[in-house]
């Protein structure tokens, strides 16, 4: 009988993009190269660094991080708009693994054909501009959990056959209950025929306290990274905790990640030293 190996799941920390936008927190570029060079070290699998589109500090931290960090990904934000996404582009330039990360919105405002087209256009249009400067691009079905599914379907089809490597299912407003989400996943995983094409992620929100387990309760239906953040940083009420996701992830007879627990504290230490906010 042959046993199942564990899966490994990718962690992709955001403490320094999604954590920046907790209420009252921002950090300068010496503090990120410091959590950066942490986080490489403990085997965090992705670093998004910033959003240089929406805030101009953030494309120097993502240049410089570019520059600094060698075995995790680099990785930037980007709306579907051209202009944000070469920003991303140039400051990912130097990475030695640099990724661009892009986001639109699934939740149209009215369920017309003409939006339905356009939203698809930009979805088809700012990956195909993404791939041209960089191999590894993921997209994020912006308030995916508030969408009507047929349409983020079509549109997770669209990102994959267009080149995004990575997928990304995201609670924007941390709105479901950990049998929603996980129901909101199966319906993708089901519904989506090229998903195995892609690796599928998940992007929990803290509004409701169901981030860790919503992320948690995803993966059985083949989600292979996970987005996180240390101490839960995040907008609003943050994220999933990096250190709780890791934990329980170690030991699994399913999956594994790259980083050990303990290593998590060190990171933990650091950011609340910086942030001031203690770990949840
Ligand atoms: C980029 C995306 C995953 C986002 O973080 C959106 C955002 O912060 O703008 C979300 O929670 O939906």
């Amino acid at each position: 009988m042959s046993e199942k190996s564990p899966t490994k799941i990718n962690i992709f920390d955001t403490t320094l993009r999604d954590g920046e936008l907790t209420p009252e927190v921002t950090m300068n570029l010496q503090q990120k190269i410091e959590i950066a060079q942490l986080q490489e070290a403990i085997g965090v699998d992705i670093i998004e660094v910033g959003y240089p589109g929406a805030f101009p500090k953030d494309f120097d931290e993502v240049l410089a991080l570019a520059k600094i960090i060698k075995n995790s990904t680099v990785c930037g934000l980007a709306s579907s708009k051209s202009s944000e996404i070469e920003r991303v582009a140039e400051a990912i330039k130097p990475a030695n693994r640099g990724r661009i990360h892009l986001y639109s919105t699934v939740n149209l405002k009215d369920r017309s054909q003409t939006l339905k087209n356009h939203a698809l256009n930009l979805i088809k249009n700012s990956i195909t501009l993404a791939r041209n400067y960089c191999d590894d691009v993921e997209w994020s079905a912006f308030d995916a959990a508030r969408s009507d599914r047929g349409f983020l379907c079509k549109s997770v089809e669209l990102a994959i056959s267009s080149g995004a490597t990575t997928v990304s299912i995201p609670d924007s407003f941390g709105s479901l209950t950990p049998e929603e989400f996980s129901e909101l996943i199966a319906t993708v995983v089901n519904q989506v025929p090229n998903i195995d094409r892609a690796i599928l992620s998940v992007h929990c929100h803290n509004d409701r306290g169901f981030a860790v387990e919503n992320s948690l309760a995803a993966l059985p239906h083949g989600v292979r990274q996970i987005e996180c953040s240390v101490n839960g940083l995040g907008a609003r009420k943050g994220n999933a905790d990096l250190s709780q996701i890791v934990i329980a992830l170690s030991p699994s007879p399913d999956y594994f990640t790259d980083i050990n627990p303990e290593s998590c504290n060190n990171v933990s230490q650091l950011v609340t030293q910086i942030t001031g906010i203690e770990p949840p």
